[in-house]
């Protein structure tokens, strides 16, 4: 089917974002890999097309859950890890983005256990992590691991599925499949389906743990909306602005039909999530300077509203180094916690991360009176630092509900990197400009426990060796800096959607898009949906004498909504 080139609004499922290419930007399509200077894509499969990367000396590379153990315990740092300035809502919204921008297409698991005979033995579909007999705390032997979904490219090499969209267009709350979408509207309705105003609950949805009615889980844009309760309040807080946008739009304009509300919400919702994580959240992450480099700010409104970054010759797709490395860096800010938290900043109930995988327990009990205390716990408290040190909840206890033993995400990142074929660190730090470590001894602390694990530097798995660089401010070390700066340029010069666009069918007019950038605020957002009354103006980093204090939700801006009060929709609606 041809793509609608004076469509006013993106497709839910990506399709049709590049006009001379409709699948580029599409979900479930395939995740990128770089390509070399002679256009041959890059990745490291042991047969060159599909087996897990092995060492470059022909034989294994070192077990997954020792390198986790000799390099990422928590308790080989030092005893406080907490960050200075970031605040646990950095964190949920990493994930929140991560979820946003990807998801690897992998066979369901518990049903699928790679421990059992006879698919045990399959390495197409099987790569078992194997707890070591000395280890601490898993039980020795085989822990599940199933591979991603392959799909062979027309070269023959083994790729893998990205069910979401790349872009930065909300399908977290909208689906990234049209079908998921139609389960999440109101039939004829402006609103986003609500349980009680929470996320909702159809009968019989048993993907989750211990639901406070069983076999009613909440369901969203994204599957894995319960992964971690704090995702599921960004969830929420989403869901609930979007029908509060809506809602208002529709008392603004009345003669606009159903469809026209629903759409114009999406497209302030889609703003909104893209002025925040390019002017306010990456930041955090990367710093000004890479920021700077690759081009991600906003243009700054002083100096005009519009801009035209899109570029139809880039493709927006996630790289595989993004998927199974760079991205998964927050893995090192979660803490062991998440707890609740009063008007005061209080913490008035401890929970542990561990017992809160993939449950909604916490979000759903009470009518989600609960939510405001989750919500402030993530203004309120310290992010863990952005190192090599991640918290023992995800390290040792990962996904082990319903049953132990738990997993290591540390572990499971490295056999993702290998079963997808990533090449070694020192590849992307060559992509990257930088000089490749080639002796032990330069990797700093660490490098003595490297050096037991691995026969040589270019062995070193990307996610590990890109964990132990440092940076002076506190970001993501250089490589990432570097493969995350990159590919959020490609996801926002890759949108012809992208919300500063002008001169274009779907473009906001100057005020509303002035409006959008100046006044947009995840604390507003926060507040309004939530009902917490006092919070930081940049809920990103932690409130603070030194200008970032707590004060009234009243005193934040907000943008104004009255100037979508117009005539322009309805003129093509009644065509
Ligand atoms: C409590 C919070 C979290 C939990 C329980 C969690 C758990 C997981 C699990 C189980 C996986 C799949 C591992 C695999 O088999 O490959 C995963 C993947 C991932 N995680 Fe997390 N994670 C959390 C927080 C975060 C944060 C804060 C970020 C980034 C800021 C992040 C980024 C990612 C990314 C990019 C992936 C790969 C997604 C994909 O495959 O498409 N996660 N996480």
């Amino acid at each position: 089917q041809a793509c609608d080139a004076e469509a006013k609004y993106r497709t839910i499922d990506g399709s049709c974002n590049n006009l001379n290419n409709q699948g580029i930007g599409k979900s479930n399509t395939l995740f990128e890999r770089c390509v070399d200077r002679n256009g041959n894509k890059i990745f490291d499969y042991a047969d060159g097309s599909g087996l897990p990367r092995a060492a470059k000396s022909g034989g294994k590379l070192p077990n997954a859950r020792l390198v986790s153990q000799a390099i990422m315990n928590q308790r080989l740092g030092p005893p406080i890890q907490s960050d200075r300035t970031r605040s646990a809502q950095v964190v949920s919204y990493g994930q929140f983005l991560s979820h946003e921008v990807m998801e690897t297409e992998i066979p369901p698991f518990p049903e699928n256990d790679c421990c059992e005979k006879p698919q045990m033995d399959n390495i197409d579909f099987c790569f078992p992590l194997e707890i070591p007999s000395n280890d601490n705390v898993l039980p020795p032997g085989c822990l599940n691991f199933v591979r991603a979904t392959p799909r062979m490219d027309a070269d023959g090499v083994r790729q893998q599925i990205n069910l979401a969209t790349p872009f930065v267009d909300a399908s977290t709350v909208y689906g990234s499949t049209q079908e998921l979408n139609d389960i999440l509207r109101v039939p004829y309705s402006y609103l986003l389906k609500t349980d009680n105003n929470l996320l909702p609950t159809p009968p019989g949805v048993n993907t989750c743990f211990d639901p406070v009615i069983p076999n009613r889980c909440p369901v969203a844009g994204d599957r894995r909306v319960s992964e971690s309760p704090m995702l599921s309040v960004q969830h929420s807080v989403w869901l609930r602005e979007h029908n509060r946008i809506a809602t208002e739009l529709h008392i603004l304009n009345p003669h606009w039909n159903q469809e026209t509300v629903f759409q114009e919400a999406r497209k302030i919702i889609i703003a909104m999530l893209q002025q925040i994580t390019y002017n306010d959240f990456l930041p955090t992450i990367l710093g000004q300077t890479t920021m700077e480099r690759f081009k991600l700010f906003s243009r700054d409104v002083n100096e005009g509203v519009f801009d035209d970054s899109y570029d139809p010759k880039v493709n927006p797709q996630i790289l595989d180094s993004v998927n199974v490395a760079a991205h998964r860096y927050g893995h090192s800010q979660l803490t062991n916690n998440q707890n609740f938290a009063d008007e005061g900043c209080n913490t008035v109930t401890i929970n542990y991360l561990k017992d809160t995988f993939e449950s909604p327990r916490l979000v759903q009990q009470n009518n989600g009176a609960n939510i405001p205390f989750l919500a402030r716990h993530l203004a309120c408290s310290a992010s863990n630092k952005l190192d090599n040190f991640i918290a023992d909840g995800m390290r040792n206890f990962l996904l082990r509900l319903p049953e132990a033993p738990g997993s290591d995400i540390v572990a499971r990142n490295i056999q993702r990197g290998r079963e997808q074929g990533v090449s070694g660190y020192n590849i992307w730090r060559k992509i990257c400009g930088l000089e490749p470590i080639k002796s032990f001894n330069k990797f700093g602390e660490f490098g003595n426990a490297l050096k037991e694990l691995y026969n040589e530097p270019d062995d070193v798995d990307l996610f590990i060796g890109a964990m132990l660089e440092k940076d002076p401010g506190f970001n993501v070390g250089p490589t990432f800096q570097c493969l995350l700066g990159m590919q959020y340029q490609l996801i926002k010069s890759g949108d012809r959607f992208w919300y500063e666009r002008p001169c274009e069918i779907f473009s906001f007019t100057e005020a509303q898009l002035k409006s959008i950038k100046k006044n947009t605020r995840i604390s507003k957002i926060f507040c309004r949906n939530l009902g917490i009354h006092r919070i930081q103006e940049n809920m990103f980093f932690l409130p603070n004498r030194k200008g970032n204090n707590r004060i009234l939700c009243d005193e934040i801006p907000d943008i104004d909504l009255s100037l979508w009060r117009s005539a322009d929709v309805d003129r093509r609606e009644n065509r």
